[in-house]
């Protein structure tokens, strides 16, 4: 059967719903597509479970921690993996069925389940159903990657979505990739019990960001017992007794990592293989990405591409982000771009790291001249009182213009601290007005106008070493 829209939406995920609700209130019909779970990897594999099952994992470090606050002693307690999950996927499926609700209900939206394909620029094939439409908006996002790692199809491995299904708590888990995944994954697991190894192949965690945030990090997961090995060049998966084994070494490895269960977290790839791009006109990246523009539009008029599948973003606000861009600049006659985002993110460890704008290594690299204010979260009140004083706050600015570069912060609320920064750096705003700003009382906010206050000169001559 043949249908038209105005629009055709594929995937709901972080920008497709949003831009489905502005697009049928200005009056266009729209036709949404989904093949898994309303919500995306955000909603049902990604953000929502992992913070959800962050704060089991909180609340069972706080009551090991319980004599550190004058109290105790605490009955033993176990981890009920099961429970934990259950808790998990109930504010997963309530925020997915809340999303489905809105969009099958919502006037002039007609919501299709399957696997979309182009049959031409205008045109895509979901089941036995054809869809047309002059504007098209891919917001089809990724899944774990798969890297060919030697031994790989002969171990049983989880992934970020599959490990999110366990109901029996891993005696030890090995992982592989120190990003965001793998650094988040392997607090919360050691934190509900598991024994923990990651293996890593840079020297340092987190290598794009800067030395001292990788050894604060470093700092705060070997102090939980999380046994890391870095700079593993040469890692190959093997199986010794049904388990599962990493080598780190290209030449006879005398001391393979062994663990109960294997989780991968290298990486993701974009969902666009299977969507016969070429039947569009289109074409991917060598790593399967959809190249846009500064307003989202792919290579090929009436056709857009938001969200994780551009690779202009990693994130859910940029994916969000992107759904405000196309809005606007469709709907509103803005003149919205993407090089006005500012680069923000934030890894949910315990303490977690926050970060806007340029690192120290960029500045140094750039050879700017700046000035940086930086201070130990032990000199931070709140951190004190609260007894949390792993990590530093670390802002960069320009030395001529007075602008804001870039900040870090590594310590105790610095994913909500950090928001006032970004706040001021996106307004072009400046260390002085920062310093003039008078923040509440006892917060970690309220010593960032006094690290604006102390800055010194970055001696840019000194480039920071390559990393991998
Ligand atoms: C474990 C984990 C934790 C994360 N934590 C955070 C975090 O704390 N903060 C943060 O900002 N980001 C986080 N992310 C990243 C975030 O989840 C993604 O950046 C975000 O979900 C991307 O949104 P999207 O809309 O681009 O794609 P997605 O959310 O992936 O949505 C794409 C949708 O398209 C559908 N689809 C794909 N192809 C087709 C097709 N051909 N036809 C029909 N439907 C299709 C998919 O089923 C999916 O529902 C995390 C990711 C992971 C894996
Ligand atoms: N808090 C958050 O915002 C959050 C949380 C989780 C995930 N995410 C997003 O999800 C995406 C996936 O995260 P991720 O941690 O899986 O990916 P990543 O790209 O951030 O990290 C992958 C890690 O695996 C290592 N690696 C990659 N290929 C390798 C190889 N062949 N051999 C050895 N090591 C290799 C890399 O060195 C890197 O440290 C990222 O885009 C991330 O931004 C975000």
């Amino acid at each position: 059967m043949n249908h038209s829209f105005d629009a055709l939406i594929i995937g709901a995920g972080q920008a497709g719903p949003s831009l489905a609700g502005r697009l049928t209130a200005a009056g266009w019909t729209v036709g949404l597509v989904e093949r898994k779970n309303f919500g995306g990897t955000c909603v049902n594999t990604g953000c929502t479970p992992t913070k959800a099952m962050i704060a089991s994992a909180k609340a069972a470090h706080t009551l090991r921690q319980a004599a550190n606050y004058g109290l105790g002693p605490v009955p033993e307690f176990t981890v009920n993996l099961a429970q934990v999950k259950a808790r998990k996927d109930s504010i997963v499926a309530s925020s997915r069925a809340g999303l489905e609700k809105w969009l099958q209900q919502m006037p002039n939206c007609t919501v299709f389940r399957g696997t979309a394909r182009f049959l031409s620029p205008t045109t895509m094939q979901v089941g036995d159903e054809v869809l047309e439409a002059k504007h098209i908006f891919l917001n089809v996002g990724g899944r774990p990657a798969s890297p060919p790692l030697p031994g790989i199809s002969e171990v049983p491995y989880l992934t970020s979505t599959t490990l999110l299904a366990l109901e029996e708590l891993p005696t030890h888990l090995v992982i592989v990739g120190a990003g965001a995944v793998g650094l988040e994954f392997a607090q919360m697991f050691r934190r509900l019990g598991s024994e923990v190894t990651i293996v890593e192949r840079s020297r340092r965690l987190l290598p794009h960001d800067d030395e001292d945030v990788s050894a604060a990090v470093a700092d705060i997961l070997a102090a939980e017992g999380i046994t890391l090995r870095l700079g593993a060049e040469c890692i190959s998966l093997g199986q010794e007794e049904g388990q599962p084994v990493v080598h780190v070494s290209c030449e006879d490895d005398p001391s393979p990592s062994r663990g109960s269960h294997l989780l991968l977290a290298m990486g993701r790839q974009p969902n666009t293989d299977d969507l016969a791009l070429e039947k569009a006109g289109l074409q991917a990246d060598a790593r399967g990405y959809l190249p846009v523009d500064e307003e989202l539009r792919t290579a090929v008029p009436g056709i857009w591409a938001l969200g994780d599948c551009n690779g202009r973003g990693a994130f859910t606000h940029t994916a969000y982000n992107d759904f405000e861009i196309v809005a606007a600049n469709l709907l509103d006659q803005g003149q919205r771009r993407l090089s006005d985002r500012l680069p923000a993110w934030a890894v949910y460890l315990d303490p977690p790291y926050a970060k806007v704008g340029l690192t120290e290594a960029e500045v140094r690299a750039a050879g700017t001249p700046a000035l940086m204010g930086k201070r130990p979260m032990t000199k931070v009140g709140r951190a004190v009182e609260k007894g949390e004083t792993q990590g530093f706050m670390k802002v960069l600015v320009h030395a001529e213009t007075d602008q804001i570069l870039g900040a870090s912060i590594v310590g105790t609320g610095g994913d909500e601290a950090i928001h006032c920064i970004i706040t001021a750096m996106y307004a072009q705003q400046t260390a002085a007005f920062m310093r003039r700003n008078v923040f509440i009382h006892p917060t970690v906010s309220e010593l960032i106008p006094t690290v604006f206050g102390e800055l010194k000169p970055l001696d840019t001559t000194v480039k920071p070493a390559a990393d991998k």
